[in-house]
């Protein structure tokens, strides 16, 4: 497709009850919250930044975006987010990855214009087990196998459809690329860099604070 208005989307209205310190988004790292940093990575390629908050709060200081309250759900904070957007191209991503490159903006954006629909994702690396009740079950063949992460990029009205529909026959996904390929659409990978895993754990937090030091000087 071609270039249209992009906005970015970030659903940042969890409870963060893995990392047990409240909402992520507020959480610091290295002085900066978690949604600071999301928003700042992808401010310079967008013409908006639309956040979905947890009912009841602000944009933390510092944020420059415009925000919306969010959903039960991930998926519903998203669906809130397209409704709130006359965007016709929009980036997802989740408050809660912090370390994005704009390489990775550039790259996942480019795969978006010329398809309709791309997603960052990492090839495995790691042999795959599926445990059992007794520890290791089944080898999972890794040949192949993507980590899907943010952001994920694609058209508006396609991703709109998606969620519209999902919401009416209660057909629930983990991400939007996810929806979108249910939908129909083909969707594709981008590959990623390890440094945007999610914070989803205190050991993630802990290795957030490793890194934020070196990732802040390097920026431009
Ligand atoms: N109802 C929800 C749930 C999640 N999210 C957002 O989706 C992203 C990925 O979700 P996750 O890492 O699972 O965050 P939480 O739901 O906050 O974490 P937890 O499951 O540990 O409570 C986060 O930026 C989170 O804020 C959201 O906008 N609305
Ligand atoms: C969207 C996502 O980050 C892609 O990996 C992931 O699916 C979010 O999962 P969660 O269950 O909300 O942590």
């Amino acid at each position: 497709m071609s270039a249209g208005r992009v906005a970015a989307l970030i659903p940042a209205a969890g409870s963060g009850t893995r990392l047990g310190r409240g909402p992520k988004a507020y959480v610091t790292v290295a002085g900066r919250t978690l949604l600071e940093r999301s928003v700042e990575a992808l401010r310079p390629h967008v013409s908006e930044v639309i956040v979905a908050l947890p009912e009841g709060e602000t944009l933390p200081a510092g944020v420059r975006a415009r925000a919306v309250t969010g959903g039960g759900t991930r998926q519903d904070s998203v669906r809130l987010l397209l409704e709130a957007s006359d965007a016709d191209v929009v980036l997802v991503h989740d408050a809660a990855r912090p370390f994005l490159g704009a390489g990775t903006v550039r790259a996942v954006l480019d795969a978006a214009r010329a398809s309709g629909a791309a997603t960052v994702a990492l090839p495995v690396a790691d042999t795959l087990v599926r445990a059992d009740g007794t520890g290791w079950g089944e080898r999972v063949e890794r040949a192949g196998l993507w980590a899907v992460q943010t952001p994920q990029a694609g058209r508006r009205d396609w991703l709109l459809a998606a969620h519209t529909r999902a919401a009416r026959e209660g057909h629930a996904a983990t991400d939007d690329a996810g929806l979108l390929h249910w939908a129909g659409h083909a969707v594709t990978l981008v590959p990623g860099e390890a440094t945007l895993f999610k914070v989803t754990t205190p050991g993630d937090l802990q290795l957030a604070e490793a890194l934020a030091a070196m990732w802040d000087a390097a920026q431009p």
